[in-house]
């Protein structure tokens, strides 16, 4: 059983700017000459061989660097890199001001001396993603994923002659075949048994952090196949139920799309049997010991058994809340049907 159970409620609160918003990037795809026009008066995001260009907060988080086209362009000039140089920019959307924001790698730029001139640091994203405001992480991502993609789509894999890109950078050409940015759908899924949830954890995750399970879907297969296929290589479970809860872009190990599902076994086939060659461990914990792991912020000390879980960047920390707050609201329920009058 699969149901949708997220509604869109952000998106319709300001829907004229938002759809005026969506069409202005779609025209600066289709194009070129209003793509390079925008270019002009947009804001740039930079990167240096991929990884971002971030500032330092006072709190000690980070946040991307959001320069004008113009400020860019007169560094560059200044360190004397070619002006070609900022046509290998790529659209990556369109800020709430209206202005059309881009993104472009300059790691043929000498990194020290461009980080002094653009005040911030190039930091390599598996350590300053999850430093990173929630709600810019995502068009950090979203840039790093799209200057991989053209860095390594150069030529075309039928002909092996060069693909070349429009100005916006969504698509690359090469004779009649277009190439669009690729990614690869990834299912997780936090599995219940009414009382518990089951999390797991890879030899590679950060010491004492569980997670929900996840896999890479299969070449035919619904979301449901693959949830129901992880689930029993991984674990050996049979599912109930799954139901749909949200999804996000997630930039490790390369642009992958997160299908994040709840998902249900009987209470009575919870017996685990776990496949060591994907996970180290996998566990039923009660709803107490999650409530307790949300509220941790950093890795448990190096020799204690803390339980830790992945920030609330990731989806699984929200899959991992939904259901936590779900159980809270059904014990809360029986409670009050056992107040007498
Ligand atoms: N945002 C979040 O909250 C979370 C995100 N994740 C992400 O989910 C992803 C998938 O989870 P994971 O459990 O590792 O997946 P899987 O259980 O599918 O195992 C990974 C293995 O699948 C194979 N594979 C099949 N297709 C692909 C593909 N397109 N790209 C890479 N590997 C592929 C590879 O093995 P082989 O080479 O042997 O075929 C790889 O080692 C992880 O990369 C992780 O970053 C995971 C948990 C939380
Ligand atoms: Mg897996």
């Amino acid at each position: 059983m699969l149901r949708a159970v997220r509604t869109l409620a952000p998106l319709t609160r300001c829907c004229s700017s938002f759809v005026s918003r969506m069409r202005f990037v779609e025209r600066l795809k289709r194009d070129d000459g209003a793509c390079a026009a925008a270019l002009q008066s947009g804001q740039m995001f930079l990167f240096h061989r991929l990884a971002p260009l971030l500032q330092r907060t006072e709190r000690g988080t980070l946040r991307p660097v959001a320069r004008r086209t113009s400020d860019v362009q007169s560094i560059l000039q200044r360190l004397g890199s070619d002006p070609a140089l900022l046509e290998k920019s790529v659209l990556i959307g369109c800020s709430q001001q209206n202005q059309a924001q881009f993104c472009l790698d300059v790691g043929e730029v000498d990194q020290e001396v461009l980080e002094e001139a653009c005040e911030g640091n190039f930091i390599d994203l598996k350590k300053s993603f999850f430093l990173l405001p929630a709600a810019e992480a995502p068009l950090v991502a979203k840039g790093q994923a799209l200057l991989r993609w053209h860095q390594t789509s150069g030529f075309c894999s039928t002909t092996g002659r060069p693909t070349f890109r429009n100005r916006a950078g969504s698509q690359r050409v090469s004779g009649d075949i277009i190439y669009y940015p690729k990614m690869s759908p990834v299912v997780i899924a936090l599995v219940s048994d009414g009382k518990r949830c089951l999390l797991g954890r890879q030899v590679s995750f950060p010491r004492g952090m569980y997670s929900a399970l996840a896999g890479f879907c299969d070449m035919g297969e619904s979301l449901e196949e693959t949830v129901s296929r992880e689930l029993a290589e991984e674990v050996g479970l049979e599912l109930l139920s799954i139901s749909y809860s949200s999804s996000q872009h997630w930039p490790f190990p390369h642009s992958s799309f997160m299908i994040g599902c709840h998902a249900t076994v009987s209470p009575a086939h919870t017996q685990l049997s776990v496949d060591q060659s994907e996970l180290e461990d996998a566990r039923w914990f009660s709803l107490e010991e999650v409530v307790t792991a949300l509220q941790v912020k950093a890795p448990p000390p190096r020799g204690t058994a803390g339980l830790w879980l992945p920030p609330k960047h990731a989806i699984a920390n929200r899959l991992i809340s939904e259901w936590a707050e779900q159980q809270r609201r059904s014990l809360d329920r029986e409670t009050e049907l056992q107040i007498p009058d």
